[in-house]
């Protein structure tokens, strides 16, 4: 997961391969609490690990229900049978809509049936998000509930005790969210000890999201009858009983970009997506009818489908997106890569979910040079011609959605737009529904090597090169390469294998063949861990020798240039800005007297259990300095264009803030 203030995409050109989603973020948070609030033990598979189910989780722990994380990512919850063992209970739920309103449901009609006091609150944004028609709907049932903020809007207290008044239909709107009878649903059957009626007031919107409901409530035990979309009944009698084994399916909401990914960028190969097929239960999944009116060429399998480039340029549509309100944001980029316009309508609800959605998208889409027009419930995007299309820092408004669906802009070079970077601000908001969206996507595109930048950064031994490369690299979302570590390795395998430091053909081979991986900052030969082998001195030493081989480097050159890969690399070592990267945008070349150096290793090695002389390391790292400068093979200098960072009186934290200046003095965002 990126936790990072911008991520810069580079220009992508083409996409393949399998994504397998995360579980259905509207899947797992309904089973969450009906399994809490069910009779018996409920195992759930495949829930969505992410913020918006997290929150969920811990909000039922603190009323009370107990549940587990298996090894297997499955989550076990102990039922509680309809009643809460706390009477009181604060409970944060960030800005999860999907657990904000059925949990208020339910703790209003159990604080009415048994008394307690319990309070629901939010993230600021969620403060904004209304609810007053699900309140409005409950009071009308006699629960007691309290505006804590605004009237209307969350937080709220729901107390009780107080009678019930459930002979009478309880009315809802329908046309703002679904999730206001979607709580409904889910909780009246706590208190149906009679016939409970729901009627719907104005057109009931996202209608697939309600067939999750009562599909849901169906494995529950619950089966409620309906009379069109207007009128719901709870028979009486019935109870939450829990089914025991659930598997999650994959979110349709997440797999629109993947689709949509296909539909612009899969010329040979299909991107397959897993986790949801023919027969899924989300309404989303219509999505593919979209892309595919647009050009997608689309596969239909049980759980999964395949999606490449059909028609190109895609053709704009028109569409009432009510069924699909979540992946519509997605053909509104889309539609930058159309023919014709694109006219969606039937989002009245994107102005009240994570942000104003469509004034959030006209904004961002025109930052992109688009021309789009907006209304209370619609947009229409024009294609956006090649040469219109501009540089720009996408504002994601805390809004996973706006991140996702804004990333495939950088799919521009195939619009035959100028391939330039695209920035998306605060990329961590994907947590809510997606940690990993990002990295999914980096393993499915392919780039120009020649447009995944390379920031390089060079110099001697000790200079604090990893320890800088690792920050910036983790501040920038790029990937590393310590390129020292390679030259290392031959010389730890050479010394296994009993190969002579000087025998440069052997050497030649056995680097071209190197066993070697790197995972989760450790490093391997074969499955052996020798991150720390690595770093002894004379290993180091060793590495200086082979170093100077001509036919090592040359052997080591492929291996290294591999790095560079979506969205960007931090290379250090010696000759990254004159051999291997000469055209990278940023070369440091980073020094620091010999003495602090010398200094910094002691401390390093002592602090990792190493014995070490001062003295002695100073000795050795001046020979070290000497030979890699010296030798003719891709000497230790700086390159023409590098810039000169001498850390000696600079903390590392220091040393990081120049080099992200220079970085983003060099590629500059408009906004
Ligand atoms: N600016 C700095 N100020 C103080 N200590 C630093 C600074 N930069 C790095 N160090 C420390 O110096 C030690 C050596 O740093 P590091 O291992 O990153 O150097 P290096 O140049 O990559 O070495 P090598 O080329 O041998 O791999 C580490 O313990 C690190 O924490
Ligand atoms: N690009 C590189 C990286 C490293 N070396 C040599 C020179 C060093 O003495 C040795 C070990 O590197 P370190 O891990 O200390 O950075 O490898 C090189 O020649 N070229």
């Amino acid at each position: 997961m990126l936790k990072i203030p911008f991520l810069d995409l580079p220009p992508l050109r083409g996409a393949a391969g399998t994504v397998r989603l995360p579980g259905s973020k509207s899947i797992s948070n309904r089973l969450l609490l009906l399994a809490a609030l069910a009779e018996g033990e409920t195992r759930i598979e495949q829930l969505l690990d992410a913020d918006d189910t997290a929150v969920m989780l811990e909000a039922l722990r603190a009323l009370g229900c107990a549940w587990h994380r298996g090894s297997d990512g499955s989550v076990t919850l102990r039922g509680l049978g309809g009643h809460l063992p706390v009477s009181a209970a604060d409970c944060f739920l960030g800005n999860a809509g999907t657990a904000m309103r059925p949990l208020a449901a339910a703790l209003a009609l159990l604080a009415a049936r048994d008394g307690g006091r319990y309070t629901l609150r939010g993230v600021p944004r969620m403060h904004e998000r209304p609810i007053r028609d699900l309140v409005d709907a409950l009071r009308g049932l006699g629960c007691q509930i309290e505006d804590l903020g605004q009237p209307g809007y969350p937080p709220l207290a729901l107390c009780g005790p107080s009678p019930l008044r459930l002979a009478e239909p309880v009315r809802v709107r329908g046309d703002v969210s679904s999730q206001f009878l979607t709580a409904l649903l889910l909780t009246l059957p706590l208190v149906a000890q009679q016939d409970v009626v729901i009627e719907v007031e104005g057109e009931l919107i996202s209608k697939p999201y309600v067939e999750i409901t009562l599909a849901l409530l169906a494995r529950f035990g619950v089966q409620v009858q309906r009379e069109g979309w207007q009128r719901f009944i709870i028979p009486a009698g019935s109870r939450l009983r829990s089914p025991g084994r659930l598997v999650v399916e994959g979110d349709a909401s997440a797999a629109s970009y993947f689709i949509a990914l296909g539909a612009l960028a899969a010329s040979a190969e299909p991107v397959r997506i897993e986790g949801i097929g023919r027969d899924a239960l989300q309404g989303d999944v219509r999505f593919a009818d979209a892309a595919a009116a647009m050009g997608a060429e689309i596969r239909w399998l049980d759980h999964a489908l395949e999606v490449k480039r059909g028609r190109w340029p895609l053709q704009g549509i028109e569409l009432d997106c009510v069924a699909i309100p979540d992946a519509a944001m997605t053909l509104a980029v889309m539609a930058l890569f159309a023919d014709s316009p694109t006219r969606l309508t039937g989002i009245a609800s994107w102005r009240v979910k994570e942000t104003d959605r469509i004034a959030a998208m006209a904004a961002e889409l025109r930052k992109l040079g688009a021309h789009v027009a907006e209304g209370l419930d619609w947009i229409e995007v024009q294609p956006l011609p090649a040469p219109a299309w501009q540089r720009a820092a996408i504002h994601t408004y805390d809004d996973h959605r706006m991140a996702m669906c804004f990333s495939l802009a950088a799919l521009h070079p195939l619009a035959g737009a100028q391939p330039q970077a695209l920035r998306i601000l605060d990329p961590g908001c994907v947590a809510k529904t997606f940690p990993d969206y990002f990295e999914t996507l980096f393993s499915l595109v392919q780039a120009d090597p020649h447009d995944v930048p390379v920031l390089c950064i060079d110099g001697p031994t000790a200079s604090g090169k990893g320890t800088l490369a690792d920050q910036v690299a983790q501040r920038l979302g790029y990937a590393v390469l310590d390129s020292g570590a390679l030259y290392r390795a031959t010389a730890l395998a050479a010394q296994c294998a009993g190969v002579s430091l000087q025998d440069e053909e052997r050497l030649a081979s056995l680097a071209a063949t190197l066993p070697l991986h790197f995972d989760g900052g450790r490093c391997f030969l074969d499955d052996e861990d020798v991150t720390d082998a690595l770093r002894a001195e004379a290993v180091g030493q060793g590495a200086s020798t082979v170093a100077a081989l001509p036919k090592v480097r040359q052997a080591l050159h492929q291996l290294q240039l591999s790095f560079r890969r979506v969205p960007g690399l931090v290379a250090d070592g010696r000759d990254m800005g004159t051999a291997i990267f000469p055209d990278s945008e940023l070369k440091v070349f980073l020094t620091a007297s010999a003495a602090k150096r010398a200094e910094r290793r002691h401390k390093q090695l002592m602090e990792k259990g190493f014995s070490a002389n001062i003295t002695g390391l100073l000795r050795d790292l001046e020979e070290r300095d000497a030979r890699d400068k010296n030798r003719s093979a891709s000497p230790l200098k700086p390159a023409q264009d590098a810039r000169l960072l001498d850390n000696s009186d600079l903390d590392i934290e220091a040393s990081v803030n120049q080099v992200l200046t220079w970085w983003s003095e060099g590629r500059p965002f408009p906004g």
